[in-house]
């Protein structure tokens, strides 16, 4: 029976993966064909043994709504990396800076003083880049604080169905995992080095990512271990510095961008973030922690000064509402600063 690309979507749409997303949404189905009544699609996995129950769902579905012949080929990215074991206490082999199956860019989110909007950036960031089409997953490193799980909107525990790789959770097109969906909310995490880097190196290279164009990476504040372990183990492609204008913050800041210089990491802007505040009632504008240092710091370090994000009421509220403000409201002209930056960064070929 001759089907059209509509009925077949219609119809992929309604399956999802093991994170709740649809199939479609969460950028499984590649190259879709559809002719008389045949179906024919890429599955873009790095490993297929977790997504053979949904391939026999799609086949299934899609015969019963009168598709002749469905054929699904499910691509594997590269060499499949080396069965994991999943104890957090392992210790990571060492071994040089990898490029992750699939993933095409990696961006670390960092900032030298906590506090600063780092996560908020991030998660803006991410978002912004969906919208924008890109293929996006968050890693949320700041294993201290983690904060992505509640400014994405994201709760639950992985599965990992084989016991091997874990399945990334999925919220406004970020494909994201955290330390934090694995431990419990009120749990105090404390971390020795080793621990550390093996819960890192697990996050980066047992965590089924899909096909990505950028991974995003909320870092812990300040020059750390996971700072260090990140560089060792994943092939960075830059590095975005938050800071607020203020000279404390931006001392550590300087700090940051030292420790990028000596990984070899090329820094790809700084932001300015609670630049301008305001006031939500009169407008009044006020520059609460100063302004312009940011933009003055790059200008002295020769890198792109990307944004200067206000400090405004909204972006908190939609932070702690699960929904960042380019989603819940992105025509806002606090939601633009954060697209623009998404915009500048995918016209210069970094995301
Ligand atoms: N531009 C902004 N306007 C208003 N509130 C903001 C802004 N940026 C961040 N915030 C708020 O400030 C707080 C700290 O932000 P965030 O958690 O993003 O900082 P961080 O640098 O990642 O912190 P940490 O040191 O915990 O990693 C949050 O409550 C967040 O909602």
């Amino acid at each position: 029976m001759a089907l059209t690309r509509e009925q077949v979507l219609e119809c992929l749409k309604g399956i999802t993966d093991p994170s709740g997303t649809d199939i479609v949404a969460a950028g499984l189905v590649r190259a879709l064909n559809v002719e008389d009544g045949n179906v024919r699609f890429v599955m873009e996995v790095v490993r297929p043994e977790p997504y053979l129950p949904i391939k026999a769902e799609v086949e299934e579905k899609l015969t019963a709504l009168g598709a002749d012949q469905v054929s699904i080929v499910m691509t594997a990215h590269s060499k499949p990396a080396a069965p994991p074991d999943l104890k957090p206490s392992r210790k990571a082999e060492p071994a040089g800076p990898e490029k992750i199956p699939g993933v095409d860019r990696i961006i670390a989110i960092a900032s030298g003083k906590g506090g600063v909007g780092k996560s908020t950036v991030a998660s803006n960031l991410a978002c912004a880049l969906a919208a924008e089409g890109r293929r996006v997953g968050m890693l949320d490193a700041d294993v201290y604080g983690p904060s992505q799980p509640r400014m994405l909107g994201v709760s639950g525990r992985p599965q990992s169905p084989d016991g091997k790789l874990i399945l990334p959770l999925r919220n406004f097109g970020v494909t994201m995992m955290s330390i934090g969906l694995m431990t419990n909310d009120d749990q105090a995490v404390v971390w020795r080095g080793p621990m550390l880097m093996g819960a890192l190196q697990q996050m980066l290279t047992q965590v089924q990512w899909g096909a990505l164009d950028v991974l995003i990476v909320d870092l812990p504040p300040g020059t750390g271990d996971v700072q260090m372990t990140l560089a060792q183990k994943a092939h960075l492609d830059g590095a975005i510095i938050v800071s607020t204008p203020q000279d404390v913050a931006l001392m550590d800041a300087r700090k940051g961008i030292d420790m990028f210089n000596q990984m070899k990491t090329p820094i790809i802007g700084m932001i300015e973030n609670m630049s301008t505040h305001i006031c939500s009632n009169c407008g009044h504008e006020e520059h609460v922690f100063g302004h312009g240092g940011v933009a003055a710091e790059a200008e002295k370090l020769g890198v792109p000064l990307l944004a200067e994000i206000p400090l405004h009421l909204d972006i908190r509220l939609a932070a702690d509402g699960g929904a960042p403000i380019v989603v819940s409201s992105p025509e806002s002209a606090q939601a633009l600063a954060f697209r623009n930056v998404a915009k500048t960064l995918i016209e210069a070929g970094k995301a």
